[in-house]
């Protein structure tokens, strides 16, 4: 897969670098099952015409950008997103650099001067796209102003799952309850989290649970505070884990919220290592023990009930 990092506005200029392509349009942050068919039916046309798929994306997310804070969590920052993408067969990821001027863009301008350059020949997009100055422009805009330059314009409808339009916003939703099991049947895999491991409070080997401190390598989008039973890739090695997400109450008024992760069967220095935590169940919340021992007998509970559950998962391709 081609990565194309794309920083100004092209001005026409750069066309001499981008060839026709079948073009899927949107920020897929999560890259759930609804935008996975949509890249499935960008897939499906490119075939028939024998070009390459794409997808133009942006970077930072345009929330992140324009947000009252400035500041969004993400389901799938950009290297998570770049692997599911190959995963699913795209040939060309273009990532348009979001800036204020990109915003400000007309939806003319937009289509005119910027979509035209990068020659799709059609483009693809889901129900609800907006694009141009303030998003305010909708796809049936997009495709009065893209076939005035040779451009079909194909889209595509809501995928729902249990009644609900599937997004980003109900998976967020989801996993602010904890409900990892759910998400995972929203993504079509189960949510996952990249991280670099950090030195701790050095606790964990006392308690006879020595604990990965994971910190994410970007800001995602966590579930709520509990123990899970995830999965650790460790250097191409899957290993079965229970993690704590939370403030550590039992120690602590007020700590920032960590994650650590206890590996089931493994030994040995992890630190600095980047591991990858695939969320499969959720155990329990997060408690305040009133006594070290009470916390001690309550993770071995864990690690019992995640071994029980560990079966169910067997199934699953990583
Ligand atoms: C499976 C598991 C469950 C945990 N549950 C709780 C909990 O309910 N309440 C709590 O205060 N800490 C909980 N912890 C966090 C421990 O307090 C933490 O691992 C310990 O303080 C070690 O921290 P350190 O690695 O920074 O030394 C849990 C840890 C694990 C691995
Ligand atoms: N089974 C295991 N699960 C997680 N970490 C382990 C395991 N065995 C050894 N370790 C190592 O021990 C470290 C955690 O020990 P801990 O006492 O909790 O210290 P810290 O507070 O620095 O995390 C991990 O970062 C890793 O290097």
């Amino acid at each position: 897969m081609e990565i194309i990092q794309i920083t100004d506005l092209l001005d026409g200029n750069g066309s001499a670098a981008f060839r026709p392509t079948v073009m899927a349009l949107g920020n897929f942050d999560g890259l759930h099952i609804g935008h996975q068919q949509l890249i499935a039916r960008a897939r499906a046309l490119a075939e028939t015409t024998g070009v390459p798929v794409s997808v133009l994306t942006f970077s930072p997310h345009p929330r992140q950008v324009l947000g009252k804070g400035g500041y969004t969590h993400l389901l799938t920052p950009s290297d998570e997103k770049m692997r599911v993408m190959q995963e699913l067969g795209v040939d060309i990821v273009y990532v348009v650099h979001f800036s204020l001027d990109f915003a400000a863009l007309s939806a003319e301008d937009f289509v005119f001067r910027f979509l035209g350059a990068l020659l799709p020949q059609t483009v693809v997009v889901g129900f609800d796209y907006a694009f141009g100055r303030g998003g305010k422009s909708d796809t049936s805009q997009l495709k009065l102003l893209a076939e005035q330059i040779g451009i079909d314009v194909e889209i595509v409808g809501a995928v729902s799952a249990y009644g609900d339009k599937i997004s980003s916003t109900l998976i967020r939703e989801k996993l602010s309850y904890g409900d990892v099991r759910l998400v995972q049947e929203l993504l079509g895999r189960p949510y996952s989290i990249s991280g670099t491991v950090m030195h701790g409070e050095k606790r964990g080997r006392l308690l006879g649970f020595p604990t990965a401190n994971v910190e994410p390598n970007d800001p995602y989008t966590l579930p709520k505070n509990g123990v899970y039973l995830v999965r650790v890739l460790v250097q191409q090695t899957w290993n079965a884990a229970v993690l704590n997400i939370g403030t550590k109450p039992t120690f602590h008024d007020d700590h920032r919220r960590t994650l650590e992760a206890h590996l089931l069967d493994f030994e040995g220095d992890l630190y600095g290592q980047t591991l990858r935590i695939q969320l499969l169940d959720f155990l329990r919340d997060e408690k305040k023990f009133f006594s070290v021992d009470e916390l001690i007998g309550q993770i071995h509970a864990d690690v019992l009930e995640a071994k029980t559950r560990l079966h169910t998962f067997s199934g699953i391709s990583y």
